[in-house]
């Protein structure tokens, strides 16, 4: 990639995809893609920001913690930052790491390092004074995390007041300790098989049970959750002092404050590697879960001597293990149909522990991919858990081929509904065209009341397949007409089930806009979308008629999703479903504070702005959010059509380019005036 241009804007695609999946992660605590994907992704940008320094940016997310905290918790100030860590991924990256810290140290022998599991969690910091617990926060983004207080007291393991046990160190007046809570993997296994029974969203891996347990508005909720923690730092202390890491860890531990007995004192990288080595064949059979281990500088003041960068500190770094992986059979492969009528071809394995979780399934994607890696019924492969989510075959082993396995073919018929199975010129994929189709339907109305769309509580899996199978329900819009003395005779429904689920069904009805456009199943519109076109076009009437040139000007939206949505709303049976739920009273409500109506003798109605540079007092998101508020349109590239180009320090070619196209360009002075934030 040597052309600048294309090199930026693989830079800014990064940097747009890994935003947005901070966001999945930290904000919401529901990643859409595996934690391997996305450190990929992070390396990239990594390695291309280091080749391209004309290209540094301090707003990006290699130079930032995590994401800001949701304004929904009090706000938890970290009087000394809390940092991420740069990850290791092999055997000699630990070494070059190692070779580092010797050359900042200057210092020719081994170093002492305390290696430590790094578990996977989320991390809190708990405030101590005088040893009483204060008050408690989570990471956000370094700076500011949200203030969880009473949610962190319910856990168990986290001490309300500290002691000092037998000649140990003093209580120091001042203490913030640092720490990861977690979710053991059979607790986070029990917990997901009782959402199951309740119709509600799974959680993805024990670290977003407990990210999604600990991040509740209710700390009841968070008080009958499983969830465990293990501390192994300090941020600011006043009235005791360390010398060594280990010492921290003993100390903590002296002070009634859990610490992961596995942690250890390593001299030079060799040991290092010897302690990932154990842990990692203990792996699977420690009760939690666990991705790497955390090497730190063991002198404190060897740590300081290092320092720090934006991100991360010089002195430790993460030691990540590479994905679980396993050997096992294809029984067989399934197709599934999904609610658009994309059929994915679906490995059945015989069973096999990885990483401690029995699989038994994996995704083949779609025919070229089975292609691809060549895999036949009958195969023995080598099967992938990423830390996370849906299983992946990564590869045949050929070498134990007998001649007997059978190749796949992709089948004709749709295995739900008998109806033809086609592939559209350009996709990858089949689908099944029937309309009617009983698993497409299934598979909408799963979506539909999930708990990012209509939020149906009790109306799981089982329940809807009854409801669609007895012919009770063919379309969402049925739901609403369904009454008690419907269900009574269901299998499974006693009068107060069948009362209960009805009254859930009709509260419902009253939906944020955004929720109402995600329960649509629009393909390409996730939540996060949905959330965007709520904002900024405020009622499903104005979504629905935009136009290509409309949709295509928000930020965020391209020339696919654009025409996915205009084509989901060309089709009759669509805007008839959005009519009759309208008709059957679900009313999608705007939320006032994401768009105020614009006042009419606004300066920024009906504008298109674009932004560049990095604006000193607030974030893009929040410039976005308030010009959309005041009537304006926010479009990512400069045209001749753009009335307004907003311009922070260090802009990028957008400021040429509106210069070459004599395009207003507004300073940072003049756009606070403008939207009254002076
Ligand atoms: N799948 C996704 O979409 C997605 C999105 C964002 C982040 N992620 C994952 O999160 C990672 C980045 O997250 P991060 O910034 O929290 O960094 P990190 O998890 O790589 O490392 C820092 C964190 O490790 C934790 N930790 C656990 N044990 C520790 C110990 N003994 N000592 C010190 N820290 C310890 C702390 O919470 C600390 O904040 C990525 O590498 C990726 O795997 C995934
Ligand atoms: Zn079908």
């Amino acid at each position: 990639m040597e052309d600048k241009a294309a090199v930026r804007e693989r830079i800014e695609e990064l940097k747009r995809q890994i935003r947005y999946h901070d966001y999945r992660y930290y904000a919401l605590d529901s990643p859409e893609i595996s934690d391997a994907e996305y450190d990929r992704l992070f390396r990239e940008l990594v390695e291309l920001e280091e080749a391209h320094p004309e290209f540094a940016d301090p707003d990006s997310p290699t130079r930032r913690v995590g994401f800001p905290p949701l304004e929904a918790f009090p706000t938890f100030e970290h009087r000394v930052p809390m940092l991420s860590l740069e990850n290791a991924m092999s055997e000699s990256e630990l070494r070059e790491f190692d070779r580092r810290v010797r050359k900042l140290l200057e210092h020719a022998g081994p170093v002492e390092y305390v290696a430590e599991p790094k578990m996977d969690g989320l991390a809190v910091e708990v405030v101590y004074v005088d040893g009483v617990l204060s008050s408690a926060g989570t990471r956000g983004d370094g700076y500011h995390g949200e203030d969880v207080t009473p949610n962190v007291k319910t856990i168990r393991a986290v001490p309300l007041r500290l002691f000092t046990a037998g000649g140990g160190p003093s209580l120091p007046e001042y203490l913030t300790v640092r720490g990861e809570v977690y979710m053991d993997r059979a607790d986070f296994e029990r917990l997901n098989r009782e959402r199951e029974a309740a119709g509600e969203p799974l959680f993805a891996n024990p670290r977003n049970a407990a990210a999604g347990s600990l991040r509740q508005l209710d700390s009841s909720i968070t008080a009958k959750r499983p969830l465990k923690v293990f501390f192994y730092g300090v941020g600011l202390v006043e009235g005791a002092t360390f010398e060594t890491q280990w010492e921290i860890l003993e100390t903590l531990r002296s002070w009634g404050l859990p610490v992961n007995p596995l942690s250890r004192v390593c001299k030079g990288a060799e040991d290092v590697v010897a302690f990932f080595n154990e842990i990692e064949s203990e792996r699977p059979r420690l009760p939690y879960e666990v991705d790497g281990v955390v090497a730190k500088v063991n002198r404190i003041d060897w740590q300081r001597k290092i320092g720090e960068k934006s991100r991360s500190p010089r002195w430790a770094i993460a030691y990540k293990f590479s994905p679980h992986q396993g050997r096992s059979r294809v029984l067989d492969i399934v197709v599934q149909v999904g609610r658009t009528g994309v059929l994915t071809p679906v490995a059945v394995l015989e069973p096999i522990s990885v990483g401690g979780v029995v699989i038994r399934r994996a995704t083949l994607h779609n025919q070229d991919e089975i292609e691809r890696k060549d895999i036949r019924v009958g195969d023995e492969v080598v099967v992938q858990r990423a830390g996370d989510v849906i299983p992946e075959v990564v590869r045949v082993v050929t070498e134990k081929r007998t001649g007997k396995e059978k190749p796949f073919r992709m089948v004709s018929r749709c295995p739900s509904c008998g109806g033809e199975v086609v592939r559209l010129p350009g996709e990858a994929v089949h689908r099944c065209l029937n309309r009617n189709c009983p698993a497409q339907i299934k598979a909408s109305l799963r979506h539909f009341a999930g708990r990012s769309a209509m939020d149906i509580e009790g109306l799981g899996k089982e329940i809807i397949s009854l409801l669609v199978d007895r012919g009770l329900v063919a379309s969402p819009a049925d739901l609403y007409e369904i009454r008690p003395e419907h269900l009574k005779d269901l299998p499974g429904f006693a009068e107060k089930s069948a009362t209960n689920l009805v009254q859930a069904i009709e509260r419902s009805k009253d939906v944020s806009l955004a929720a109402f456009i995600h329960a649509l199943g629009i393909p390409h519109v996730g939540e996060y979308l949905a959330q965007v076109l709520a904002d900024h076009f405020g009622s499903i009437e104005a979504l629905q008629n935009a136009t290509a040139e409309e949709l295509e000007a928000i930020s965020g939206v391209g020339e696919k999703v654009a025409s996915s949505i205009l084509n989901y709303f060309h089709n009759p049976e669509n805007r008839r479903l959005v009519q009759r739920l309208r008709e059957v009273g679900v009313r999608p409500r705007v939320d006032r504070e994401t768009k105020p109506a614009a006042p009419a003798d606004s300066f920024w109605k009906d504008l298109s702005v674009v932004f560049t540079g990095t604006l000193s007092s607030m974030t893009r998101e929040e410039a976005k959010k308030r010009v959309v508020a005041l009537g304006a349109r926010v479009v990512e590239n400069v045209s001749k059509k753009t009335d307004v180009v907003v311009v922070g320090s260090d802009p990028g070619s957008k400021l040429e380019k509106a210069r070459a196209l004599g395009v207003r360009i507004m300073d940072e002075a003049e756009f606070l005036a403008r939207v009254g934030a002076e």
